[in-house]
């Protein structure tokens, strides 16, 4: 039986305001971004407090049309830029990625056209307990303390032709009003799964596999897509706009507005990635350094808040096709380097992480020991 992690005990008669019909009720905080005090469950622990201001990670800006079009030296020399990042932090930048500015321009809009809504009508997308799609501000019912100083609105991604989605998600959950909504993040959604692809191919022959290897695995992608909207804080120094953790995804893409936040630990020192406009944050998550027998590194990463304006991020989460077996090419299997985690489906890691377990950097191996527990 895994003991829970402590921050995830939440108290059964739950003073914190969510009803135990699983509904996640609201809580200030983040809905009060001028209160001049926060609530303490919004207050980090002395030892994982913010850094405000922490030196800028630097990582390769990797040209995405020179590794697709390069020649095979300059192919290479991407692959190895790729390959020491994602073995040292799993984080680099990807640009001269394609994507449509406009694209990009217009969901940063509608993030703000969403979350700027009044609280019963965000309310209509409310995300329910164990369920990580929907609508979220203070995640009370999720954890008891350390609460995220955000807003988010998660909805699923399917790769294969069978239908919109994204687009029916806007409309059935938030009404025919919504659909111009759901046919721009339906568009951006497709835009990440083909970049996501690309990547694939790039991280494929950086570990020296075949180029098509996790092309493949991941054609039918079922993933997720995230707005985070961070409102102002007055007490930034003590909230977190989203705690330390890991991804426990395969990939994230994620497109950060102009206001400095993420930031990302290296050799267990906080560093910030500084915003690009032209460029995505790219970062391996814990399925992907399962798929890659932990050659590359899913880290721990956060974002901080401030006292004057809102920050929003795009997060697209690749995530495999249900069906699929997380194992890694048998080529990545050697005596040197044997099997470092049981193989499993997305599923049962989402699962895991939704009930069971608050993600860190040893989510992978916490789960691995509540899957041998599970199947005894
Ligand atoms: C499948 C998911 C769970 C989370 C959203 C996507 C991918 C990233 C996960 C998350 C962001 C990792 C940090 C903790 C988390 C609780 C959060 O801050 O939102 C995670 C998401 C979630 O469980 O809702
Ligand atoms: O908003 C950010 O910059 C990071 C968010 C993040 O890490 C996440 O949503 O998983
Ligand atoms: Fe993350």
């Amino acid at each position: 039986m895994l003991i829970p992690h402590p921050s995830m005990l939440v108290a059964p008669q739950n003073t914190l305001g969510n009803d135990m019909e699983g509904q996640q009720q609201n809580f200030d905080g983040p809905l009060m971004p001028n209160q001049s005090n926060i609530p303490s469950e919004f207050v980090w622990p002395d030892n994982e407090k913010p850094c405000l201001v922490a030196p800028e990670l630097k990582i390769p800006p990797i040209d995405m049309k020179g590794f697709l079009s390069g020649d095979p030296q300059t192919v290479s020399k991407i692959c190895a830029e790729v390959s020491e990042a994602c073995k040292k932090h799993g984080f680099f930048l990807v640009v001269n990625h394609g994507v449509d500015k406009k694209l990009i321009d217009q969901a940063h809009k509608l993030i703000d056209t969403f979350f700027c809504m009044d609280l019963p009508d965000k309310q209509k997308a409310q995300r329910k307990l164990g369920e990580h799609c929907g609508y979220a501000n203070s995640f009370i019912g999720r954890f008891s303390s350390k609460l995220p100083w955000k807003e988010t609105l998660s909805f699923h991604y399917s790769a294969d032709n069978s239908g919109k989605t994204v687009e029916d998600y806007f409309v059935n959950v938030l009404g025919e009003d919504f659909r111009q909504f759901g046919i721009l993040f339906q568009e951006y959604c497709e835009v990440m799964s083909n970049l996501a692809l690309e990547i694939m191919e790039l991280l494929g022959m950086s570990l020296g596999v075949d180029r098509e290897c996790f092309r493949e695995f991941f054609k039918n992608n079922e993933s997720v897509m995230r707005l985070n909207y961070y409102p102002p804080c007055q007490k930034p120094e003590l909230a977190l706009g989203t705690g330390p953790h890991c991804d426990p995804t395969s990939l994230t893409i994620l497109h950060q507005d102009q206001v400095e936040g993420l930031q990302v630990q290296v050799d267990g020192k906080w560093y910030s990635v500084a915003p690009k406009e032209d460029a995505f944050v790219v970062n391996i998550g814990d399925t992907f350094m399962a798929l890659s027998n932990g050659i590359f590194k899913s880290c721990l990463h956060r974002a901080v808040v401030n006292n004057q304006i809102v920050r929003k991020s795009l997060a697209f989460f690749l995530c495999p096709n249900r069906e699929k077996l997380v194992t890694p090419p048998k080529d990545l299997i050697t005596m040197e380097n044997p099997q470092a985690y049981p193989e499993f489906t997305w599923p049962s890691l989402l699962e895991f992480t939704q009930k069971h377990y608050r993600s860190d950097t040893k989510t992978l191996d916490a789960f691995a020991t509540w899957l041998r527990e599970k199947n005894k």
